[in-house]
């Protein structure tokens, strides 16, 4: 292990000198997605507003292990020099580990591409479980406080954590004071306990996420409930946080963090669409072209994986009308020769059926232009919020689940709950 050396101590800024220096003081975070973060889709979103955006989880076992070479050219290009380059940053990268020396050991190699190292301590899925990691680390106080120390001791740059709440505040504010005194520069508190995830996934609790701010020194990133462009401020004032972070939100609605200057003045009224109307939109063919022309244009490799999760969740409400295109979207096959070419033929393929999509949805923008957007987005009974035309990106809202945890209503208002796919 290396030693702490006076010079990295000194180098090294903490709190909110890190947030403002280094990060830019961000208020608009695309959070850590496994297989859906990656470097072009960071790309787009900053593009589209974001400030500060995370890689996916990289397995701090795995990437440790240089044996397994191809894990760690699959998670993080460091050959090409785009990943964490000049137009990659503010970046932060994020980890999963429950051993300290392996986690350092990774955080180490990726120190010099990244503002700050993170830990995964939020995943709730069956695979964390099983390897040990993400939100099961909860109730192991002293692993994550070394997991944490570790970090702070010896890389030149911040570590940070991101983890989930506790059934109460107490012990979600103790868990969070423990991570602050650990060495963490910055928190993201996703407002969902271990328990909420994938059908059950609800609300997330934005009143533990300001007793948490209240509590804590460092700069502290609220996570959860953020659908639509207006629900940023309402969490902002409900929490207090200096940021929000976006997952799903992000991903069917890459420009979710701009205003839209035309949008008429929200109206008052729970039935009216114009208050969910305040962001921007932009036509999802546009966005998903755009997207596949900078997998095309970069040397680092995006996995077909991501490519394919990306189109279904950005053309899902274009896809849900015309599924002949789903079906053909869902046909094309990437093969591993076109992985290895520039571009491949795979995403020229993607190109043409999106555009093919894209004359459908110009003729049925023709057809529907003497309406307005509000009177074309029709509030869905199920969920309360509205069903914006096929044509634009959107958030895809689930109606919460009918166990006793959904029938908590929503401290600020009508926020729903999303059901949470990753980790
Ligand atoms: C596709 C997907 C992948 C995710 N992968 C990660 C991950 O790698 N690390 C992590 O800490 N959280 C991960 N999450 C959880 C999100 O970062 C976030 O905490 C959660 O989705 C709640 O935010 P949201 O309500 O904006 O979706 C993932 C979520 C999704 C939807």
């Amino acid at each position: 292990m290396p030693a702490v050396t006076l010079e990295n101590q000194n180098r090294k800024l903490g709190g909110y000198e890190f947030f403002e220096k280094a990060l830019g003081s961000p208020k608009y975070i695309v959070a850590p997605m496994v297989d859906q973060s990656e470097l072009a889709w960071r790309k787009l979103s900053r593009k589209y507003g974001a400030q500060l955006v995370y890689t996916p989880m990289i397995n701090a076992k795995m990437y440790a292990e240089g044996s397994r070479k191809p894990y760690r050219e699959q998670n993080f290009d460091t050959v090409h020099g785009e990943e964490g380059g000049p137009e990659d940053r503010p970046l932060i990268v994020q980890f999963c580990a429950n051993n300290p020396s392996q986690l350092l050991t990774s955080a180490k190699l990726l120190e010099p591409y990244c503002d700050a190292v993170d830990i995964n301590l939020g995943c709730p899925q069956d695979i964390a479980r099983r390897g040990h990691y993400g939100s099961f680390l909860q109730d192991e106080w002293d692993l994550v406080h070394k997991l944490i120390h570790t970090l702070h001791e010896n890389l030149s740059i911040p570590v940070t954590a991101k983890f989930r709440v506790f059934p109460t505040v107490e012990k979600t504010v103790e868990y969070a004071k423990m991570l602050e005194s650990a060495g963490a520069q910055m928190l993201t508190c996703h407002g969902r306990i271990r328990e909420q995830r994938g059908q059950r996934s609800g609300l997330a609790d934005w009143e533990k996420i300001r007793a948490v701010k209240e509590a804590v020194s460092v700069p502290v990133v609220a996570n959860g409930n953020i659908l639509f462009h207006g629900d940023i401020e309402k969490c902002l004032s409900a929490t207090g946080a200096d940021a929000v972070m976006s997952a799903e939100g992000n991903l069917y609605n890459p420009a979710i963090f701009q205003p839209d200057p035309s949008a008429i003045e929200p109206v008052a009224s729970t039935s009216s669409a114009s208050q969910y109307l305040t962001g921007q939109h932009p036509r999802n063919t546009h966005l998903a072209l755009e997207y596949l022309a900078i997998v095309k244009s970069q040397k680092t490799l995006t996995t077909p994986s991501a490519v394919k999760g990306h189109l279904f969740k950005l053309l899902r409400p274009a896809l849900s009308k015309y599924t002949d295109i789903r079906e053909r979207l869902g046909r094309v096959r990437v093969e591993r020769a076109d992985r290895d070419k520039e571009g491949g033929t795979a995403w020229d393929k993607y190109e043409e059926i999106i555009e093919e999509l894209d004359e459908r949805l110009e003729r049925d923008i023709e057809a529907a232009s003497d309406r307005t957007l509000e009177e074309l987005s029709p509030i869905d009974p199920a969920t309360g919020f509205p069903v914006l035309p096929h044509w634009l990106a959107q958030p895809y809202i689930r109606p919460l689940p009918a166990e006793p945890e959904a029938a908590k209503p929503p401290a600020q208002g009508k926020e729903s709950g999303v059901e949470v796919v990753g980790p």
